[in-house]
């Protein structure tokens, strides 16, 4: 048995992700004022009447150990401090206001918004497009391995514990690790690699294998309008995946519009238009502070009366550490319904490949909140680690629908496992 004692002990140290309490909410007042008419009348009352459906209210709880958990993993990048961090004397000993404080593991609101740099058209193919994006995975990933694997003599246990290794420094988590090498072993044993090159092969083939798993497109035709409600942290690229989004879709023929379903911080909103207007679609919103929920009613309508083919649907991104908020998102949810039966149809948790593990920790409390059926992996470009993309489907049971590779428009790809791992494991000449 080659799978040893290093796989053991690191199991045995795997810090175990604390299951996520059910927990309820009270409206709070502020909420309430929130869902009182935003803009238009219609809306509002019929916003207001799915409010009479919820559940009876119980007490409210600021989930503190989700967010220790969050901060805990830090990004690669480095954060601001920020001065509504959840660990502030005050916010510990005044819990009311901290229901209407925002947030807590955000950098500060950033008002002024950032317009998108122009982009220069340059003819780059899909495949050049991959792999530049997976330059420092791949050469901490498959660098690491090739070097590995071409240093040793032979297939035995120090080779595999190395190898376990480097899988594990490049993010792809102990579950996905452990799944790898175990299927790695069964092959070896079964004959198929004769000497160390010979693994190199069947890694890549096991990546594969399981990347195709995780693929699954959006199946756009589905329903017209298709309504994808798209949720994550803030800062992890939901506004710029947006608009790449509505890119994509606008090149290919189809009519789309954007909800500006994020009223909690000013800018989103104005961010989002920006993004509109530079892929030249309509984006539905309301003042600063109205009711997400009255939005996207708004956007609902506006996208059938308009026959759009797609909507898109902006949110706040503060859902894992505020159980008002995860409310507030189910009742978008309800809305859409209502308006368009059977939306959302698909619910994008985006989340931040620099982030690592945390990315992860952090779709399993979006997953427990709400439905999330697909995933938007940013950033991939700016991390050593993408083995984090293999971890994440495999462990959430997630398809990835799209992965980030930069901030240009086209640098949003649908997720396609055959050319990510021709990519990655792309001989360096
Ligand atoms: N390198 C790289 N940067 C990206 C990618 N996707 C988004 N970004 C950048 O990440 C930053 C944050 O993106 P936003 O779209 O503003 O993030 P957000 O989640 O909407 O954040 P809020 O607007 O604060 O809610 C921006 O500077 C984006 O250009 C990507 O795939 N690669």
């Amino acid at each position: 048995m080659l799978l040893t004692g290093w796989l053991a002990v690191r199991l045995l140290k795997k810090p175990s992700v604390p299951a996520v309490e059910e927990q309820a909410v009270e409206p709070t007042v502020a909420e309430q004022e929130i869902i009182e008419p935003a803009s238009a009348e219609e809306s509002a009352s019929l916003v207001e009447a799915d409010d009479a459906l919820q559940e009876p209210p119980v007490e409210p709880v600021v989930e503190e150990s989700k967010d220790a958990l969050i901060e805990e993993s830090a990004p690669e990048e480095v954060v601001p401090p920020s001065e509504e961090i959840v660990s502030s004397p005050e916010t510990e000993v005044a819990p009311v206001e901290e229901e209407v404080a925002p947030a807590i593991t955000e950098a500060p609101p950033v008002e002024e918004v950032a317009a998108p740099e122009p982009e220069v058209p340059v003819k780059v193919s899909l495949f050049e497009r991959m792999r530049a994006g997976l330059a420092k995975t791949q050469a901490s990933l498959v660098g690491r391995i090739d070097a590995l694997l071409s240093s040793s003599q032979s297939i035995d246990e120090d080779l595999m514990e190395e190898l376990e290794e480097v899988l594990v420094t490049a993010d792809f988590g102990m579950q996905t690790t452990m799944g790898l090498m175990q299927s790695l072993e069964e092959r070896i044993s079964a004959g198929e690699a004769a000497d160390p090159q010979a693994l190199r092969g069947l890694l890549k083939d096991e990546i594969r294998q399981r990347l195709r798993l995780e693929a699954a497109p959006l199946d756009l035709e589905s329903s017209t309008p298709y309504v994808i409600m798209v949720v994550g942290v803030n800062g992890v690229g939901k506004t710029t995946t947006i608009g790449k989004l509505a890119h994509q879709f606008v090149s290919q023929g189809k009519t789309v519009l954007l909800g500006a379903g994020d009223t909690f911080r000013a800018a989103a909103a104005e961010q989002l238009t920006v993004w509109g207007e530079r892929a030249g679609v309509e984006v539905i919103r309301q003042e600063s502070g109205s009711d997400p929920a009255a939005v996207a009613f708004d956007a609902a309508k506006a996208a059938v009366a308009r026959k759009a083919d797609v909507l898109i649907l902006d949110t706040a991104g503060r859902l894992h550490t505020k159980v008002n908020l995860m409310e507030e998102l189910k009742k978008i949810r309800r809305v859409l319904d209502r308006e368009i039966p059977g939306a959302p149809h698909e619910t994008l948790l985006v989340v931040d490949a620099t982030t690592g593990q945390n990315a992860l920790v952090q779709a399993r409390l979006f997953q427990e909140a709400v439905e999330v059926s697909g995933l938007a992996l940013t950033k991939l470009d700016g991390t050593a680690r993408g083995g984090m993309l293999v971890a994440i489907g495999n462990e959430l049971g997630l398809p990835v629908r799209y992965v980030g590779i930069g901030e240009g428009m086209e640098d949003l790809r649908p997720f396609d496992p055959d050319l990510f791992v021709e990519a990655l494991f792309e001989q360096q000449g």
